[in-house]
């Protein structure tokens, strides 16, 4: 079964999105953008380590693989897990807008299951922006970029600004990440270029 909700479909109005002039030259990695993040944090011992690459336009791909701490079922992925990863991958699109937004709506399909020690190759792309709501796609395929796909997410970001996590993260580790020494971290987390 495939096909996203009303709520995932752009307006007609809505427009195609743009590319930031200092966004991550196609191939480049974006590197992680909190040390802590579950999704693509080095400091993050069960995380999933996500290593997303730019691509042409507002797209990319991005490498997840499936370590015994992310089983659901003996021996394969969890669900959860394998959402996590879409919503990372799809997620990291906005740095290529140099947008702050956030996950409002996430619609995954689970077409295979996914074993222990499979590497997932995941391709997304931003489709469709409205004001502040950016529509985008991901497919996730396992044993090769060209493999089968096991699972698939459409999604709705909405843009916030640093307030969003200014006024509803826990405090210490918000201090933190503003200290933080790596410049390429604080700006994603904290600054909006548009
Ligand atoms: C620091 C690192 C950075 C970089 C981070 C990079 C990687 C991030 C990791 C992956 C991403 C995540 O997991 S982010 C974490 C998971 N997500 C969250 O915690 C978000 C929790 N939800 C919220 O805070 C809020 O609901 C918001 C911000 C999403 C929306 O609230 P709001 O700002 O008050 O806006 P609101 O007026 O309600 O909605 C604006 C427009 O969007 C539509 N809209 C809102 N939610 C939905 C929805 N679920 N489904 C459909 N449509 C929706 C509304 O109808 C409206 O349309 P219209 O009337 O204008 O037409």
């Amino acid at each position: 079964m495939s096909g996203s909700s009303a709520a995932l479909q752009p307006p007609a109005d809505a427009g195609k999105p743009i590319r930031h002039p200092d966004a991550p030259a196609p191939g480049e990695l974006l590197g992680a953008h909190y040390e802590h993040c579950f999704g693509c944090g080095p400091g993050q011992p069960h995380g999933l380590h996500l290593e997303v690459r730019a691509g042409e336009g507002v797209s990319l791909t991005a490498e997840f693989t499936v370590r015994p701490v992310h089983q659901g079922a003996p021996g394969l992925a969890h669900g959860g897990v394998l959402a996590a990863a879409l919503d990372e991958t799809l997620g990291s699109l906005n740095w290529l807008l140099r947008t702050i937004a956030v996950t409002g709506r996430l619609e995954t399909d689970f077409v295979r299951p996914v074993p222990v020690g499979a590497t997932l190759f995941f391709s997304a792309e931003v489709t469709a922006v409205a004001g502040r709501k950016i529509y985008c796609t991901a497919t996730g395929r396992v044993g090769g970029p060209d493999g089968p796909v096991a699972v698939r997410a459409d999604a709705l970001f909405i843009e916030v600004k640093v307030d969003h996590f200014i006024d509803h993260g826990r405090r210490e580790e918000i201090q933190a990440a503003m200290n933080d020494p790596d410049q390429i971290r604080r700006t994603r987390a904290f600054e909006v270029n548009p």
